[in-house]
């Protein structure tokens, strides 16, 4: 994604106040310093005027000859200490704002929903998080101060060539004047450019981003090759835009550097018949080449000035941009927002919660999800979709509603699967109840409350999600899993891994602790959602949303889990996006999604013997299964859970001790369904 979003930069400087008022005085303090070493700068050529002119010619004045050296000298080393101290003023406050404007932007970027998030590619938030704000930080410690330096030392310098020699000076300024006018043209084309060539480096990290992330498929496939040359055709065009932008800065540099060098030769020969004709002094004409000299270098640094300043300002639109877009999702107003403490009474008496507590670490003990177990203490409430409609953003006008009038109710405590064809908007219901994304239509209610009138934190708090591909974080694997519940103690953990029946982490090196995710131990797919369903568990949420969790195990160990998650869950709403029977098993009833709505709802033994597209609708879902081990769906579940007992060989590297103890996937599956 590129932005096209024009604003004026001295806007943006203005919009950039709040977070860099602390750092400001420290910055003007070193701009203020910078010009004070610029005017000790200016200064010296007139002191070598006054020395030329007097100590040195008109007077022989050895004394006063050395008290000008000594001037010249002290200036000089004021002038370094002068731009020493300004690198020191400006360094701190620069990475300070960096650092905030960082912080800034991932914290928007977190809040923002899954929505912007499907539109944007990796790569462009990752060059606008990391080197968009490290360019505008090198601008505002460096190329902000120079360019105001710059500008005063060739103003002040001109002046003062004026003041040596009005003449000559005409002769300067009519070179470079037209020199600026350049230069102000060169930066409309430039800023052009600049911003071109940060899209393209935003859109290049895209690429090497999801290269890194399937480098598997693409080795897998032997695409490397097509990948590499599509990778090196977009990197050619990153430099093209490089290029075009430094040849029209080379342009612009040799002519701010030729025109005022030309001038000053012509300068010297009218100088000297000035001082032939008597009209000009030596020292005068000494002052006017000295200062011209101070002048010129900041004349011919003017283009990479003004580039830089382009390039920054490209920079900070890029990172409003994203700041720009708004939240969507966001916490109720305040004459809005509904509690789960104290439900209104919208549950069926069979739920007994009222004591709920959303403070999330009151709500996490396990023990309480054991008490649940025991049938002691329902913390499940009620989920209710209410004609739910949705579609995303970029689905095409003429598409109908993805979910078109949805209407169903998981009662407290219940277990539902959800089945439908695939695409049929399965993983989209469940991600509305956390508010990944909000409805577009109708109300998601989670203890009688509509989800958008709870806070986020608490709503997220009470309902948890486990999705089929898990993404796994580089931290061990306690803090993956006590991801929701950071305060949870050991038991908590081990309880989690254990419904999850992910005891496998034990025998890792380092057990609980081992770094897993990118930059840890490589874990295999199964492996990885059983730690994502330790993760959705461990919080002992009232509602559980698990899209298709155990999509990557084996049978035999789809079975152990499914058993104690069946134990586990009792107590627990749960809402489970299936794929397979063995899934669907888990749960107490079915409802089956078909072109946007609930057209069936019943025990799975009911719907397979009374619904033909539930039938069939199965039956597609089972094909892929059948890869890993599992049959056709047959008429009758038995049979059905025979063959799933046949199938497939238990995943080694999961298998926990004494697992031919365990139950078989057949004994699991049957007693699920009882
Ligand atoms: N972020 C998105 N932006 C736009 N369209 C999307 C997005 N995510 C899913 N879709 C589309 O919405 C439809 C439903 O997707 P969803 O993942 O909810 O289906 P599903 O029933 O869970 O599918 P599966 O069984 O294959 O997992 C699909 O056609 C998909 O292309």
């Amino acid at each position: 994604m590129t932005g096209t979003a024009e604003s004026s930069f001295s806007r943006s400087l203005v919009r950039l106040y709040p977070l860099s008022r602390e750092v400001v005085p420290r910055l003007a303090l070193g701009l203020t310093t910078a010009v004070l070493a610029s005017a000790v700068a200016l200064a010296i050529p007139q002191v070598l005027q006054w020395i030329v002119n007097g100590p040195l010619f008109a007077d022989s004045d050895p004394v006063a000859l050395w008290w000008g050296v000594g001037i010249v000298l002290a200036l000089g080393i004021a002038e370094a200490a002068l731009l020493t101290a300004r690198r020191q003023l400006v360094l701190a406050p620069g990475t300070k704002l960096e650092a905030k404007l960082r912080v800034r932007l991932y914290a928007h970027l977190t809040e923002l929903p899954v929505a912007f998030h499907d539109e944007w590619g990796s790569g462009q938030l990752l060059s606008r998080s990391m080197s968009d704000i490290r360019r505008f930080r090198r601008w505002i410690s460096f190329g902000m101060i120079m360019i105001c330096v710059n500008a005063i030392t060739i103003a002040i310098g001109t002046a003062l060539m004026f003041a040596s020699s009005w003449l000559l000076g005409v002769i300067y300024a009519a070179a470079a004047l037209p020199v600026l006018v350049m230069s102000f043209r060169f930066r409309r084309r430039y800023r052009i450019a600049s911003r071109l060539a940060q899209d393209q480096a935003g859109d290049l990290a895209t690429v090497v981003e999801e290269s890194v992330r399937g480098i598997r498929v693409l080795k897998a496939f032997g695409r490397g090759r097509d990948a590499l040359d599509s990778f090196a055709a977009r990197a050619d065009e990153l430099r093209e835009t490089e290029l075009s932008k430094s040849r029209s800065l080379s342009t612009v540099s040799m002519l701010l550097t030729l025109l005022p060098e030309a001038a000053l030769a012509v300068a010297l020969v009218v100088g000297a018949f000035l001082v032939a004709d008597g009209d000009l002094t030596v020292g005068a004409l000494v002052a006017f080449f000295a200062t011209a000299a101070l002048v010129n270098g900041p004349l011919g640094r003017l283009g990479e000035q003004f580039a830089m300043s382009m390039d920054a300002k490209a920079a900070i639109d890029r990172y409003f941009e994203v700041l720009d877009v708004p939240n969507t999702i966001l916490d109720p107003a305040e004459g809005e927002r509904q509690s789960l403490d104290a439900p209104i009474g919208m549950e069926p008496s069979d739920s007994t919660d009222a004591s709920i507590n959303t403070d999330a670490s009151n709500s996490t003990d396990v023990s309480d999800v054991s008490t649940a177990r025991s049938g002691r203490v329902e913390r499940g409430i009620r989920l209710e979709f209410a004609d739910v409609r949705f579609r995303y953003p970029d689905a095409p006008p003429e598409a109908p509603d993805l979910l078109d009038g949805v209407d169903l109710v998981v009662e407290p405590g219940e277990t539902l699967a959800l089945v439908a064809l695939t695409g049929g908007g399965k993983s989209t219901l469940a991600q509305l109840v956390p508010r990944l994304y909000d409805v577009t239509g109708g109300a998601v209610r989670v203890g009688g409350i509509d989800v958008r009138h709870l806070d986020r934190l608490t709503l997220r708090t009470h309902v948890s999600m486990a999705f089929e591909d898990p993404v796994l974080f580089s931290a061990s694997v306690r803090e993956n899993v006590l991801l929701g519940v950071p305060d949870a103690g050991d038991d908590v953990l081990r309880q989690a891994l254990d419904v999850a029946g992910a005891d496998f982490v034990h025998s890792l090196p380092g057990g609980v602790d081992a770094m897993i995710g990118e930059e840890g131990l490589s874990l295999s797919g199964g492996q990885r959602q059983r730690i994502a369903l330790a993760r959705a568990i461990a919080p002992a949420p009232r509602v559980l949303i698990l899209d298709d969790p155990l999509s990557a195990l084996d049978v035999r160990t789809e079975a152990l889990v499914t058993e104690r998650l069946r134990a586990s869950l009792r107590g627990t709403t749960t809402l489970v996006v299936a794929h397979r029977p063995s899934t669907v098993a888990l749960a107490d009833r079915v409802a089956l999604l078909h072109e946007g709505r609930i057209v069936a709802v019943d025990t799975h033994a009911e719907l397979l013997a009374t619904h033909e597209l539930y039938r069939s609708v199965l039956a597609r879902q089972a094909r892929p299964v059948r890869e890993s081990g599992v049959g056709p769906i047959p008429a009758d579940g038995a049979a059905r859970a025979q063959r799933t007992a046949t199938a497939k060989p238990a995943d080694a590297s999961a298998k926990p001790a004494g697992a031919s103890a365990k139950p078989t996937g057949a004994t699991a599956i049957a007693r699920a369904r009882r």
